[in-house]
Order: C-alpha cells, then structure tokens, then sequence
C-alpha cells in the first residue's frame, strides 16, 4: 500500500517546552487510532497534519507533497485532506446546509449545482439529510459533532483527520460513524480515548504520551501485549494496575499476580493500554 503520509523527525516546540517529537512515522490507507492520555499531543499531531500548524523540526510529507517546503505544496495537501477538529465554532445563524456550503465553498467547489450535490451528500453520509433547513443552534451536540464531521468528507478525501469524532455520540450514532468510516478508502487518522472505537474500527493503534510514539502496530499485536495479564476473579490480584468489581460480582484485574481461583480473560484495546501506561510511568520512575 503507498504512504500516504510520512512524518519524518517532525516535532513541535512551544518555548523551551517540546509536546510533539520528534516523531518519524509512515501512514497508509487504513484506519488507525491514536491514543494517549490527556496532553499527550494527540490534537497538535493532528493540527500539524492539518497544516494549520507549522513543525518546529523535521518534514511532513502529504500525498506526496512536502508541506514544511512551500505554500503551494501546503495547498496541494489541503486539497487531498479533510480534518474535524476537536472543537468547531459554528458561525451564528447558519443552517446546517449552509455551514457545511460555507467550508465548501472555502474549500473551491465554485460550480454551485455540484457543490450543493456535494454538501447533500456528505450531510446524507452523516445522517443529517433531514436536517439541513435546521438552524446550527437548534442542532443537539451529536448533531452538531456529526455536522463537524460532514465538513471534513466533502470530496471523499484521501486523508481524514478526525480529532474525538464520536464524543457525545450516540451508540447508534456511533455504530453508524463507524459503518460510514470503516467504508472509506482513504487513510483515516483518528485520535480518541474511546479504545472500544479502536478495537471495532482501526486496523492500526498509535500510543503517544508526551509527544512519543509508544506502541505502533497493529490492533491484535496491541491485544498481545496484554495477552494472559488480565484475570476475573472473586478477589482482585495483588499489584493490578486497575481492578473494578464488574456487574457479575467478579473482580477484573489488570495486570499483577492472578489471585486465587481467578481465570485469564482475552484482554481489550483498554487492558492492553492501561498496562502500557503503567510500563511507561514504571520506566519514567512515576509513581
Ligand atoms: N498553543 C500552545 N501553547 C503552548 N502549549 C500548548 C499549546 N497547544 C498545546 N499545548 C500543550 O501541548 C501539549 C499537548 O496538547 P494537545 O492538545 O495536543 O494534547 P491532546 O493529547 O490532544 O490532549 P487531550 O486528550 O486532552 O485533548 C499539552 O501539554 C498542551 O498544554
């Protein structure tokens, strides 16, 4: 499969204070999910591959395209890609339609027949077609996320970049952003802290913490680090790194010593994170 993007020692630096980087990574078409904790640089990744944001170091190249080299490339790139941020403000008194027009628009569809075809379009893949007249503020929020997300597919591009789509989602909404997602054929990058979205949907896990890529595989190598280290059990294994009772009255533990009468259960995306976190403060001597 051809890169689609290639990261090569990219690393972004606000003062003295280093949050991506330097990072050296190969994307193809697919979709992958990157994880981290809160302020692990997931959002700066994303904007940097935008290129809202300009690399402090090294050089991203886009569909070819190296974006840190010229304007015209960063054109070229922006053309090929489509990216949801974190948080969109929607400018007052549009309707949905006409958002999604508006960033059309800014983005040089210029025949009005075929951009409204395509505006109709992206609101249908996101199951908003019976909600185009409606005002932006009447929108719920899992409205407005999947307006948010609307703009970002208009010219089924070949690289979306999707920053937490499927938060305050419904879990039919969800399932049905997944079904549309997992239907493109373009490389799709998706930071989330849902790993239940990353286990149904990506065929490759990113973990950054502090701007480091951690893990970079697939999602089953992920699973497999976690392999035999999670148990369920009438009492928790000393030195888990999480237990929680679940609805059966079992205690499943993460990590530790199995306790006494407990089984091995086939871990998650979660388990599997959750003891990478705890390798990764153990190594950095966090308590
Ligand atoms: N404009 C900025 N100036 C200075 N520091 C910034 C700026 N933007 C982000 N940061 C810092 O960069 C780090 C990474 O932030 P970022 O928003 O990329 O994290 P994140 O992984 O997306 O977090 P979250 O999961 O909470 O959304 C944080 O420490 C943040 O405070």
């Amino acid at each position: 499969m051809s890169v689609m993007v290639n990261l090569d020692g990219v690393s972004k630096t606000y003062g003295r204070a280093t949050v991506v980087g330097p990072i050296t990574v190969d994307l193809r078409p697919g979709v992958i999910g990157l994880l981290g904790p809160n302020g692990a640089g997931k959002t700066t990744l994303l904007r940097l591959l935008s290129t809202a944001l300009p690399s402090s170091t090294g050089r991203i190249t886009i569909a070819g395209f190296d974006v840190c080299a010229t304007h015209a490339n960063r054109v070229a790139a922006r053309r090929r890609l489509g990216y949801c941020p974190q948080e969109v403000t929607f400018p007052r008194g549009m309707t949905a339609f006409g958002f999604v027009e508006y960033i059309a628009v800014l983005k040089e569809w210029k025949d009005a027949d075929t951009r409204h075809r395509e505006v109709r379009r992206v609101l249908d893949l996101v199951d908003l077609g019976d909600r185009t007249a409606m005002k932006v503020s009447k929108l719920s929020g899992g409205q407005r996320r999947r307006l948010a997300i609307a703009q970002a597919l208009i010219g089924a591009p070949d690289l979306l970049l999707l920053d937490e789509p499927t938060t305050g989602l419904d879990p039919e909404q969800r399932a049905s952003l997944r079904g549309l997602l997992s239907g493109l054929a373009g490389t799709v990058l998706i930071s989330t802290h849902q790993t239940e979205d990353v286990s149904a949907l990506c065929d490759r896990v990113l973990v950054i913490d502090a701007g480091v890529i951690h893990f970079d595989g697939a999602v089953p190598e992920f699973l497999a680090t976690a392999a035999g280290r999670v148990h369920l059990g009438p009492t928790a294994s000393p030195g888990a790194v999480q237990t929680w009772k679940t609805g059966t009255g079992l205690v499943r533990s993460v990590g530790g010593q199995p306790a006494p009468d407990s089984s091995v259960v086939d871990p998650s995306v979660e388990d599997a994170y959750l003891l990478l976190r705890s390798a990764e403060r153990t190594r950095q001597g966090v308590v």
